[in-house]
């Protein structure tokens, strides 16, 4: 049996509770058909809707007041772990019980450590929040100063500074845990963005990890044979939204890396997977990458759908 980490995406857990709640229903049943074939498996989560939601509504509440009611990232990232993990324990516990498996499941409140100095600071990259018109997203510049992007054709969409994952800073508490047959999901919306300040000091930032650099980050550290990166896609595309769009079933790390020269992934999205499926392929020989919608995740654990990266 194998050790899984299964990383699902912000995008495709929909913009409110209700459908979060729904959609996490959903998400526990290829999960717990995984941990029914004996896998052990660890699930992080993206955060890029909620945590942009929750960041904004403190800053509405903050607009006739001071500067100081704002509601800093590495709080807003924080608070995203605790609505999404409950939702998702919730959801695998239920479909846990139905089959009559038991074994408990935590979230873990996840810190991650960036460099301060990392150039991401000064050029955000990653998408987060409501996606809005081309007007819209200039009106929001010029009042806020903030940059908006436009997101795979899906609309534009703030972005705030996404630094490489160092560390993960609770990665034993959740080894001891998996270890011990529990689940555990960890490193939520890319883990809370944290620095070193002192000799054992740390100091949340201003930004949004992102969950697929963050999830390979925690694969490599729990010792992982697969990591399954879930999101709204099938598969993986080369001219994707454009004429002549192809569906990839499998690629090479090299094939890979010729379609990020290519600039075929934008960044804050795809490219982000497809560099955290390759830094994992290589990291250890036997281990697989599979990119995937959560909707056909079942059909993907059986090589029915999915994109396959694997090592030369
Ligand atoms: N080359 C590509 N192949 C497939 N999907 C792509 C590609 N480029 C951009 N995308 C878009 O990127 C999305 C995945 O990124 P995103 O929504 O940020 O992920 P997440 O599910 O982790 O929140 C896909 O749903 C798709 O809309
Ligand atoms: N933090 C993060 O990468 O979130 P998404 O997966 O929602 O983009």
């Amino acid at each position: 049996m194998s050790k899984i980490l299964i990383a699902l995406g912000g995008n495709a857990l929909g913009n409110n509770a209700k459908e979060q709640r729904e959609l996490a229903k959903q998400a526990a049943v290829p999960i717990v058909d995984m941990i029914e074939q004996g896998h052990d498996v660890i699930i992080t989560h993206g955060n890029g809707p909620q945590v942009g939601a929750i960041n904004l509504a403190f800053g509405k509440y903050a607009e006739d007041k001071a500067e100081q009611d704002k509601m800093p990232f590495a709080e807003s990232g924080a608070m995203s772990q605790g609505y999404i993990g409950y939702h998702l324990q919730n959801a695998l516990r239920e479909e846990l019980a139905n089959r009559g498996i038991i074994k408990s499941v935590a979230s873990i409140v996840s810190q991650v450590v960036v460099d301060e100095h990392d150039p991401a600071f000064t050029a955000p990259t990653k998408p987060i929040g409501p996606f809005y018109s081309a007007e819209e997203a200039e009106e929001l510049t010029a009042k806020t100063g903030d940059r908006y992007i436009e997101d795979s054709g899906r609309g534009f969409r703030k972005v705030i500074p996404s630094p490489t994952p160092i560390e993960i800073v609770e990665k034993d508490v959740m080894k001891d845990l998996v270890d011990s047959g529990h689940i555990v999901i960890g490193a939520g919306g890319g883990g809370i963005p944290v620095v070193r300040d002192q000799e054992n000091g740390l100091r949340g930032v201003e930004a949004v990890i992102d969950k697929d650099l963050a999830s390979e980050c925690l694969a490599e550290a729990l010792d992982v044979d697969f990591l399954f990166i879930l999101t709204a896609v099938d598969r993986v595309a080369i001219n994707f939204g454009k004429p002549g769009q192809q569906e990839l079933d499998s690629i090479s790390v090299e094939e890979a890396k010729q379609y990020i020269a290519d600039e075929q992934f934008p960044p804050g999205s795809m490219l982000p997977k497809v560099e955290a499926a390759i830094k994992f392929v290589l990291s250890k020989k036997e281990r697989k990458s599979i990119i995937s919608s959560l909707e056909r995740a079942k059909d993907a654990v059986l090589g029915r759908t999915g994109t396959v990266i694997y090592r030369d």
